[in-house]
């Protein structure tokens, strides 16, 4: 539904060139949910730009409802964004119009007439959940309630594409839920095809099937949701991650960890494991068959999309030939095992 193919966008000239976008190629099948994430200035809002064109790419093709639109002309252009719905992080309305009002835009803009706009009006209202606030404006509504309009007007064109740039970064957690909620249930009912950006885990998450990780212009991940969260490839998925849960070892360790492996010191380990790992009773397992004691500092189990994923970091108690054979015993049975650094004995 979705194609972009060897993508790049640069802003400037010369000593002055951003290269915001360096050879994307992504491809979303129509009624995915797919996400981007990155941090900030990693070129999210770029990507999502080029896919209607609102940034034209400075190479590369971009294709949606199999339309090759980097190839059309401004007129034809104008028409296959009527396919292609956008909703923003700060909604973009228009404060001097009501809420049916700015629904109606873009019906108005395409010529209809006034009996078809309100045939179409009301039930994208009742859709977002907002009948009763017809004649109400802007100012008189919650973050929430903003969204809601904005994200009837864009379906009012009936879009094949609907594109989320932060939508629901403005807004609180509880919100944010509802405003999610009704995206998933916009993309069951009407099998649109969702392309959002965001820097935020969560949404991942809550509604996405597959999820882009972008750096520095580039795209350096893309996986189903379930394998993102539990087997993140790049060390910045590992970041998102651990961020996202929050598992990192507690201060006053952080502070005495060092780099050095010497024969006095312990391991503190980072444990990701997921699927049968999970059950298998693998602690008790390391100190019988390797003669490690395992002293758990912080431990999580999370669920993803029918994954389970835990999470643990410990402090591994052996001789280091020891901890190196419980190490290897874990990285055998598919747990991610990742040194965070050496703590010296007390004894
Ligand atoms: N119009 C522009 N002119 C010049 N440089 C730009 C322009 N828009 C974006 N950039 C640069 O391109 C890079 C990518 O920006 P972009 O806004 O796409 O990132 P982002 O991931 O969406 O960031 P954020 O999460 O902070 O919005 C940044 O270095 C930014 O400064």
């Amino acid at each position: 539904m979705i194609e972009l193919n060897n993508v790049s966008k640069t802003y400037g000239t010369g000593r002055d060139a951003v290269h915001a976008l360096k050879g994307v190629n992504l491809a979303i099948p129509k009624g995915a949910i797919h996400g981007v994430i990155g941090l900030s200035g990693a070129g999210k809002s770029t990507l999502i730009r080029c896919v209607n064109l609102l940034e034209r790419p400075t190479q590369g093709t971009v294709t949606v409802d199999g339309q090759e639109i980097t190839r059309l002309s401004n007129t034809a252009l104008n028409q296959a964004r009527h396919r292609i719905g956008m909703i923003f992080q700060h909604f973009n309305l228009l404060t001097t119009r009501n809420v049916f009002d700015n629904v109606a835009l873009p019906l108005e803009l395409m010529g209809q007439p006034r009996r078809d706009i309100r045939d179409r009006v009301s039930p994208l209202l009742e859709m977002v959940g907002l009948s009763d606030k017809a004649d109400q404006f802007p100012a008189q509504l919650s973050g929430g309630q903003k969204q809601r309009v904005a994200i009837a007007r864009a379906l009012a064109s009936n879009p094949r594409v609907l594109l989320c740039d932060e939508a629901t970064s403005a807004l609180d957690p509880q919100t944010t839920s509802s405003i999610l909620e009704l995206l998933r249930d916009i993309n069951h009912k009407l099998g649109i095809t969702i392309l959002l950006i965001t820097h935020e885990m969560e949404v991942v998450k809550s509604i996405c099937h597959r999820v882009g990780l972008i750096s520095n212009g580039e795209l350096v991940e893309d996986a189903v949701v379930g394998d993102f969260f539990t087997a993140p490839r790049t060390q910045l998925g590992r970041d998102f991650l651990n961020d996202f849960l929050q598992l990192s070892p507690p201060k006053e360790l952080l502070e005495r960890l060092s780099d050095n492996p010497d024969t006095n010191a312990h391991p503190v380990v980072r444990l990701t494991f997921s699927g049968d790992a999970v059950s298998t009773p693998l602690i008790s397992r390391l100190a019988r068959d390797c003669g490690v004691d395992v002293s758990i500092l912080q431990a999580k189990v999370e669920s993803i999309q029918e994954r389970t994923l835990g999470l643990m970091i410990a402090e591994l108690l052996g001789t280091s030939e020891q901890t190196q054979a419980a190490m290897d015993y874990l990285a055998d049975h598919q747990l991610q095992v990742e040194v965070l650094g050496y703590v010296q004995r007390n004894d």
